[in-house]
């Protein structure tokens, strides 16, 4: 490792020097002027007084500990969390969804979560997400809780979180930039990293607005800023813009490098002809537990979000003996910040440049149709349209009978397993099978036992319909690919035999 390479650390120092310019941006920002107009009340005029009244206490979200020695070992390290969310449509068990789903990303990060709100109201507030009399509430939660973090379920602008960290008084980030952080923590690969680091500059660079104006705040520009302030930090700010841009645009020739040498394994794997099959699904549905249930890899299996960040490839067989690649991928989740469906564009077009995939959802999640429509519109995204699908409904041994029965009525070529128990596999690996494109040619060749291995590869990329072991050699008749079918055409029995 060097020392001063990793872009996102140096981002991360940078924000540490200059935090009071974070909120100083907040005070140029132009979205203020316009938004008090607008603030108060009047958004939440057609909602039930009681909905207005207060923020809305999200139950059971509060990270469990096993015990309290755990408590004083987590405290050390882990940030405290409250959680809040606006609820803008839908019913309120999506909202409460949607913050339980927040709370297990947050848990993910290594935060504890302490409280859970949300805010009924027709748009989040322009000024304080919330709006300022619930930013007060919030403040009383946070004190209350003892918390250091406040952890908004949505993507706020620069200015929004500016506006609220001054009325709650502790750190204010949003679902954007703790997904960042998650993919941070999580990526191996090279690739995988300089993918996050990228995406992270992205979120950076809009947000870098107010690092010069603080400095030149210390300089002597004095409270209130103004124009008179903007020269010197104008200055810094776009030495700091220019950076991080030449950072970036080296990161994007290194990714595309990266994704040339990958590129290349995949042709390989797609000339030896051999049929790929891509596991997608939403994070934590148990993409990973049935890679490893399918082919007794080892990879990590993990009770956390976002576990898998690195696509995982592993060779398999189906029960006629076929051989075919099967890859884990990373997982969709819902409001996915922009630059990382992007910078993971990577990953998601081998899912579109497969054969076929599995489509793997979480059978005992209390939402599991919107985690499927959710993945559906990266697949999409990717034009990975045109691959024949298998939705793979796991954790059978967890879910509710009847969600069961109603997932597989809907979809259509669906089956419900469990990675765990092991329930479903045997089925799954047969629709698999009857799943994957044939071999196209049809042979009958005396293969003589010199050359058996030519049999072997009969066996393993294309399908054997007999085999008889002859005085010659072995009699095969096989269903290959062209290649196959052109190594094996000297032994090819005459027409007039066949
Ligand atoms: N009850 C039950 N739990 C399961 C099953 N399959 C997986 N899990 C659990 O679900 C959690 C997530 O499993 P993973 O295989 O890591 O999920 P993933 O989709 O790869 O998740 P990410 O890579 O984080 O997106 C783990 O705690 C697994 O033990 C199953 O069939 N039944
Ligand atoms: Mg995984």
């Amino acid at each position: 490792m060097t020392s001063s390479s990793s872009p996102s650390q140096d981002a991360q120092t940078s924000a540490q020097n200059y935090p009071e310019g974070l909120r100083a941006d907040a005070l140029m920002e132009e979205d203020v002027a316009w938004s008090h107009e607008i603030d108060g009340d009047r958004d939440g005029e057609q909602f039930e007084r009681s909905e207005r009244a207060a923020l809305r206490r999200v139950a059971g979200l509060s990270t469990e500990l096993e015990d309290v020695t755990e408590v004083e070992y987590r405290q050390l390290r882990l940030e405290r969390v409250v959680l809040v969310g606006v609820w803008t449509s839908g019913t309120i068990q999506d909202a409460d969804n949607s913050l339980a789903e927040l709370a297990a990303l947050a848990e993910t990060a290594g935060a504890l979560v302490l409280d859970g709100v949300v805010q009924r109201r027709d748009k989040p507030d322009a000024a304080t997400y919330i709006g300022s009399g619930k930013a007060n509430e919030l403040r009383d939660i946070v004190i209350e809780t003892g918390a250091d973090t406040v952890i908004c379920d949505g993507e706020l602008s620069p200015g929004q979180l500016i506006h609220l960290e001054d009325v709650v008084k502790v750190k204010v980030i949003d679902r954007t930039a703790l997904i960042l952080d998650i993919f941070a923590q999580h990526a191996k690969s090279r690739e995988g990293k300089a993918q996050v680091a990228l995406a992270q500059m992205q979120y950076m660079l809009p947000r870098l607005r107010g690092w010069g104006q603080s400095l030149s705040r210390q300089m002597g520009g004095g409270k209130g800023g103004g124009l008179a302030t903007r020269g010197p930090g104008e200055t810094k700010i776009e030495t700091d813009r220019r950076r991080i841009r030449e950072k970036m645009a080296k990161m994007r020739r290194e990714i595309a490098e990266m994704k040339t040498g990958r590129e290349i394994k995949r042709q390989e794997r797609r000339r030896n002809k051999v049929p790929s099959v891509a596991i997608a699904g939403y994070t934590n549905a148990g993409k990973s537990s049935l890679l490893n249930r399918l082919t007794g890899a080892g990879v990590l299996v993990e009770n956390a979000l976002f576990a898998t960040l690195d696509p995982t490839v592993r060779r398999a067989e189906t029960p006629s003996g076929r051989l075919y690649t099967l890859a884990d991928t990373v997982g969709f989740v819902r409001h996915l910040p922009h630059h990382l469906v992007e910078a993971f564009r990577s990953t998601m077009e081998e899912v579109g440049d497969s054969d076929l995939i599995l489509h793997v959802v979480d059978g005992s999640h209390p939402a599991p149709e919107e985690q499927l429509a959710a993945v559906r519109e990266v697949i999409t995204d990717v034009g990975a349209t045109k691959v024949p699908e298998i939705v793979v409904i796991n954790k059978a041994d967890a879910a509710d009978p009847l969600v069961l029965q109603r997932l597989l009525r809907i979809e259509k070529r669906s089956i419900a397993v469990s990675a765990r128990t092991g329930q479903g596999i045997d089925e799954l690996l047969a629709l698999i099978d009857n799943e994957l494109p044939r071999p196209s040619v049809e042979v009958e060749a005396l293969v003589p036992y010199t050359h058996g291995k030519l049999v072997a590869r009969a066996h393993t990329e294309g399908e054997v319909i007999s085999e008889e072991h002859t005085e010659e050699g072995t009699l095969l008749k096989a269903r290959v690919h062209e290649e196959l079918a052109a190594d094996l055409a000297p032994y090819v029995a005459a027409p007039a035999l066949r």
